[in-house]
Order: C-alpha cells, then sequence, then structure tokens
C-alpha cells in the first residue's frame, strides 16, 4: 500500500499518554489537518512518524516499509517543525547545500527563487534570523525538497499575514502540479479549512474524528431555540456540544442530514457550523 499507515502506536512520559493506541492513515496524495488543542499530541506524533522518537508500542509503515531506523524510508519524508537542525552558525545557503545531500531531490534553484520572494537573505546565518525568518527559512527548505511525505508542525509560527498567504498559495501550487502527500498541524483553522481535503482531530492522545473535510462540514448544524425544543429536534443527531442561556439553548450537531432542517419550526434558529467552531465544540469537553 502507497501512504503512511500508524498502527497502534502509543507513547508515553512519566505520568502523560502522549499517544494511546493511536492507528490512521495518511493516504498517497492527500491533503490532511492534523488539529487539537495544547497537548493533544500532534508533534508526539509527527515526530515518532519521522523517526526524531520512538513509541513505546505499535509502528509506522511508510509504503508498507517500518519508518523506524530505515534512512532510505525517511529520505521520502520531511518534517518542518520548531526544531531547527541546523547548526546555528551555518549560512543559509550553506544549509540549502547540506539539505541536498540527504534529499536527491532538493530544488537548489526553486529555494533560492522562494528565498528571493520572501525576503530572505541567504547570506546570513541561521542563527541570526529572526523569528518569523527562521519560519521562512524552515518553509523554503520544506517546499524544495520535494519529498512524496511533507508533515508540518505550526508551519505559520510567526509569521506575518501576507507571508501566511503567500506561504499557502505557493503550497497549494506545489500540490496542483504534483500532488503529494501533506500533512499540516495548526491552531489557524481557518486559514487551512479551504485546502485541506481531510481531517483527523487528536484529543488526549486518542483520535476523536478521522473524516473528509467536506463531509464533516456537510453535516455539521448549530440548532438554537427553547431548550424543550432543541432537545425534540436534537434526538437521534450525534451532538457534540450544547450551551445554555436561560431557558434558550444551543446543541452542536455533526453528521446531520439537510433534509431534516429544511423542515425545522421558525422557532429554532439554524445555522451551518464552520471548521473551527466543529473543532472547538469536538475538543472543549
Ligand atoms: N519530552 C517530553 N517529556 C515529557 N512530556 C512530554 C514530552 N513531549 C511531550 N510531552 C507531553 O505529551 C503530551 C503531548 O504533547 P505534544 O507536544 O505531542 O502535543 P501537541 O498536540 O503537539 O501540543 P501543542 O499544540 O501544544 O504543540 C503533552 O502532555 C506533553 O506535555
Amino acid at each position: 500500500m502507497r501512504g503512511i499507515e500508524i498502527k497502534e502506536v502509543s507513547k508515553g512520559y512519566k505520568d502523560t499518554k502522549a499517544l494511546d493506541h493511536v492507528s490512521v492513515q495518511f493516504e498517497d496524495g492527500k491533503i490532511y489537518a492534523l488539529l487539537g488543542r495544547n497537548g493533544a499530541g500532534k508533534s508526539t506524533m509527527l515526530n515518532i512518524i519521522s523517526n526524531r522518537i520512538f513509541p513505546d508500542q505499535g509502528e509506522v509503515l511508510v509504503d508498507g516499509k517500518p519508518a523506524r531506523e530505515n534512512d532510505q524510508v525517511q529520505q521520502n519524508m520531511y518534517l518542518m517543525s520548531e526544531q531547527t537542525l541546523y547548526p546555528a552558525g551555518m549560512k543559509i545557503q550553506q544549509a540549502f547545500q547540506w539539505s541536498k545531500e540527504f534529499y536527491p531531490k532538493f530544488d537548489m534553484e526553486y529555494a533560492m527563487e522562494l528565498a528571493r520572494m520572501f525576503g530572505l537573505n541567504t547570506k546570513k546565518k541561521v542563527r541570526t534570523l529572526s523569528t518569523g525568518y527562521k519560519s521562512i527559512f524552515k518553509l523554503v527548505l520544506a517546499l524544495s525538497v520535494n519529498v512524496p511525505y511533507l508533515f508540518l508542525d505550526e508551519p505559520v509560527l510567526g509569521l506575518d499575514a501576507n507571508h501566511r498567504e503567500m506561504f499557502y498559495r505557493i503550497l497549494l501550487e506545489k500540490y496542483i502540479e504534483e500532488p503529494f502527500t501533506i500533512v499540516i498541524s495548526t491552531h489557524l483553522i481557518e486559514e487551512v479549512a479551504s485546502v485541506i481535503e481531510h481531517v483527523v482531530i487528536l484529543k488526549d492522545g486518542k483520535i476523536v474524528k478521522n473524516c473528509a473535510t467536506e463531509e464533516l462540514l456537510a453535516g455539521g448544524y448549530r440548532i438554537s431555540g427553547k431548550k424543550e425544543m432543541v432537545d425534540i429536534w436534537s434526538q437521534g443527531e450525534d451532538v457534540i456540544g450544547t450551551e445554555m442561556l436561560g431557558t434558550m439553548k444551543t446543541a452542536y450537531v455533526i453528521g446531520s442530514s439537510k433534509e431534516k432542517w429544511k423542515k425545522a419550526p421558525e422557532e429554532l434558529e439554524v445555522a451551518k457550523l464552520d471548521l473551527q467552531k466543529m473543532f472547538i465544540q469536538m475538543t472543549n469537553r
């Protein structure tokens, strides 16, 4: 099978279960969002896939082959994360050259072109870059390595709105030209909502949702009105959260049918849910 398969992976630290028997697949050529609140286990998962840390249990297969300490498999994936793996005294251009050693498909010309577009001075040392430009440096690398599996852990940290927009546009252009697997872990959900095809939500080390974005969005509604009425109409629905304000209630439902809500009485206020609101409801309990 092509793609990444995470099988029954667990990882614990002292009294924390960072990942608890997690199984998920990242299919070849799709764009995923890996979502979860602080400490949900996202970075742990990405670090395990890319061999930076090892699981206590379970395994990761890449195109059917074990990823653990397998250089050939690792050459097919790239994790952009908060960590900067380059010697701080190294110049940007040298770091590009270094990357080419491990990633044979690294496109130097493209990297230099991106650096120019983002205003990244390649003669500077990695150490001297501002927070935003450190992110830009890592993003340029991520966009230039040309691997089939790209993992982006909070990729736009410290970037201004223009640079964030530019990054997502370039990422998408690249994907359209030649699709590859992209897994983006971010808290800026609305910014990626239009880009992602599939959503994986982690909570306390477990997967609470794993489905196509379109499917999730299609069935998500916010139902508000008198408590009794909301209770009757939300019966049998997958209610992911509720709120009370006096005698008024709001229920958040997913996987629901559009037809049903067309028939709702006027006293009920029915609105579509966006990804951000769904995420908040699914993870705040
Ligand atoms: N090296 C470590 N030692 C001890 N605990 C750790 C370590 N790394 C992660 N953890 C714990 O494991 C849990 C999952 O952390 P992880 O960094 O994977 O979460 P995350 O979803 O990436 O969070 P965030 O959105 O805040 O980056 C947290 O409770 C965290 O404190």
